[in-house]
């Protein structure tokens, strides 16, 4: 399971591949706080990886180091066999990671479809430029194709009703759907999800979990997720990273996970030495 070329087969057959990235002894610090210590592990191509722990853990500085928005302190950030040299954002983007937030981001008076248009943005070879000559350029072959792609990923999320609604005026787990298309809208290579399910309802969680399922299955998107419900990240992922206290005391599938006496400490709030 951690060779660094072979995959494995999940129990609901499932492939899963190589070794994409590898978060090799990562450390952040932000002044005398210790976000995330020492802390190692890998995402595999086409799998569903989660990151639990309780609150302050360090989850979310954790999926910002990956998204390149906080570079560690100490460690290093591999990607496709080569160590990513410390980047901007942007380009973490245009390398084909994508994510969503735990409060949404989405521009509220815009339209569904314009919305995840946006998420094309690092997929635009045409710029402001070709965007004024737009016919006589082949920007508008280029802007055709774009909305092709919105367009299956708007008819894959089930959102075609409301692709002309303003976002600010969709209920909560719509606007969840509508941001996950905008970051699928990107083809990421890696998507990264921080609490897809946070504020939702029973149902509203049910439908997420299928999507994010489906998603993995239709375009073997590989998934590192953050989040709470228990339930779900157990029901959902292929491996979880437990943090606590910005330590991993966790990394397995779910079934080892849920029985690992450090992580059922952390859950129940045992008091560290
Ligand atoms: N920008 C920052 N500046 C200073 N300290 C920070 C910053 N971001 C996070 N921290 C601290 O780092 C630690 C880890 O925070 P982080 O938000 O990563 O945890 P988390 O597990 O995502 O928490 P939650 O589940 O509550 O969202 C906390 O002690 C937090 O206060």
């Amino acid at each position: 399971m951690n060779d660094m070329t072979d995959g494995y087969m999940t129990a609901d057959g499932r492939k899963i591949g190589g070794v994409v990235m590898e978060l090799k002894n990562i450390t952040l610090k932000f002044g005398g706080v210790t976000a995330i210590s020492d802390i190692s592990f890998d995402i595999r191509e086409g799998e569903i990886r989660a990151i639990i722990g309780p609150n302050g853990a360090g989850k979310s500085s954790m999926l910002n180091v990956i998204s390149g928005f906080y570079i560690p302190t100490e460690g290093e950030v591999w990607y496709r066999g080569a160590r990513r040299p410390q980047m901007r954002p942007y380009k973490v983007a245009q390398m084909g990671i994508a994510r969503t937030f735990q409060n949404i981001a989405l521009f509220d008076g815009m339209s569904v479809l314009d919305n995840i248009m946006t998420g094309r943005l690092t997929k635009m070879k045409k710029g402001l430029f070709a965007q004024a000559g737009w016919w006589f350029t082949g920007a508008a072959k280029e802007e055709d194709e774009h909305r092709a792609k919105v367009e299956k990923i708007i008819d894959f999320l089930e959102i075609q009703n409301i692709r002309k609604t303003p976002v600010g005026r969709l209920p909560y787990g719509l606007k969840k759907r509508v941001e996950l298309a905008r970051a699928l809208a990107a083809e990421p290579s890696i998507l990264l999800l921080d609490e897809p399910m946070a504020g939702m309802n029973v149902e509203e969680k049910e439908d997420m979990c299928r999507f994010i399922l489906d998603v993995n299955d239709e375009f073997g998107t590989t998934t590192v997720l953050i989040e709470h419900d228990m339930g779900v990240v157990m029901d959902l992922s292929d491996r979880v990273v437990v943090m606590d206290y910005g330590r991993k005391i966790g990394d397995g599938p779910p079934d080892e996970v849920r029985n690992n006496q450090d992580v059922i400490d952390a859950y129940l709030g045992v008091a560290h030495d």
